[in-house]
């Protein structure tokens, strides 16, 4: 069923799952869940179809992330969120985690526009949509601080492939079911790994650190 939870409701599944939010956070991760839920019904934005599946399944990556990167010395500046779909894991993380400047770079329109939407009602801190392929960013947007991505590409090949996206220190976060990568990331080193758990599922977080010479 469809169905959106309220922001009591958000707040008390949230509660049950071991996030206290606070009432802000409620009230707008309720507003981007009843968005998220009726437009998915007429185009297809997320898998999960009810908002509570939604909390549980995607949202929750989001508040782990935003753990994480508030830990970070130095904060990146600027954040590309490659293939961000309907605004994952960047909405609900701009939630929690309101540093930098952060872009949500999405080129299917109608996601872009969904975005678009969803930020216009949300009104989250320093947040843009880029409607266009990666390959199609412009160099300003090119000396990112922070890569993060979730369901883009294969971890290596995003590596690979963000590399001259990034500012000399800049980081990529990959989102992996797996606790460590194994080797095969020159050009960068494991600045930490992170390991949490959602629906009873193990996962984790790796970031890395871009390295010259
Ligand atoms: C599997 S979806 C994941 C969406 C979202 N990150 C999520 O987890 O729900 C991958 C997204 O990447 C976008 N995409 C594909 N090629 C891209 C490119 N070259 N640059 C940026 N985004 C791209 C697609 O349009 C799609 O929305």
């Amino acid at each position: 069923m469809s169905h959106a939870p309220d922001a009591a409701e958000t707040a008390a599944r949230s509660a049950a799952l071991g996030r206290n939010l606070s009432a802000e956070e409620a009230r707008l991760l309720a507003v981007y869940l009843d968005m998220l839920v009726r437009w998915n019904r007429r185009m297809n934005l997320v898998g999960p179809a009810s908002g509570l599946e939604i909390l549980e399944t995607l949202i929750q990556d989001s508040w782990f992330l935003a753990d994480l990167l508030t830990e970070l010395a130095p904060q990146p500046g600027e954040i590309l969120d490659l293939g961000a779909g309907a605004g994952l894991p960047g909405i609900p993380l701009r939630v929690f985690w309101k540093s930098g400047r952060y872009f949500l770079v999405e080129p299917r329109r109608k996601r872009s526009i969904f975005m678009e939407q969803a930020l216009a009602v949300l009104r989250l801190p320093d947040t843009f949509v880029l409607p266009v392929r990666m390959e199609d960013l412009p160099p300003a947007r090119r000396k990112a601080g922070l890569v993060v991505s979730r369901a883009f590409r294969p971890w290596r090949e995003l590596l690979a492939d963000v590399r001259e996206y990034l500012a000399p220190d800049g980081r990529v976060l990959i989102m992996s079911n797996a606790p460590r990568p194994d080797a095969g990331f020159s050009g960068y080193a494991l600045e930490k790994t992170r390991e949490y758990a959602v629906a009873g599922k193990v996962r984790f977080f790796w970031l890395f650190v871009r390295r010259d010479g």
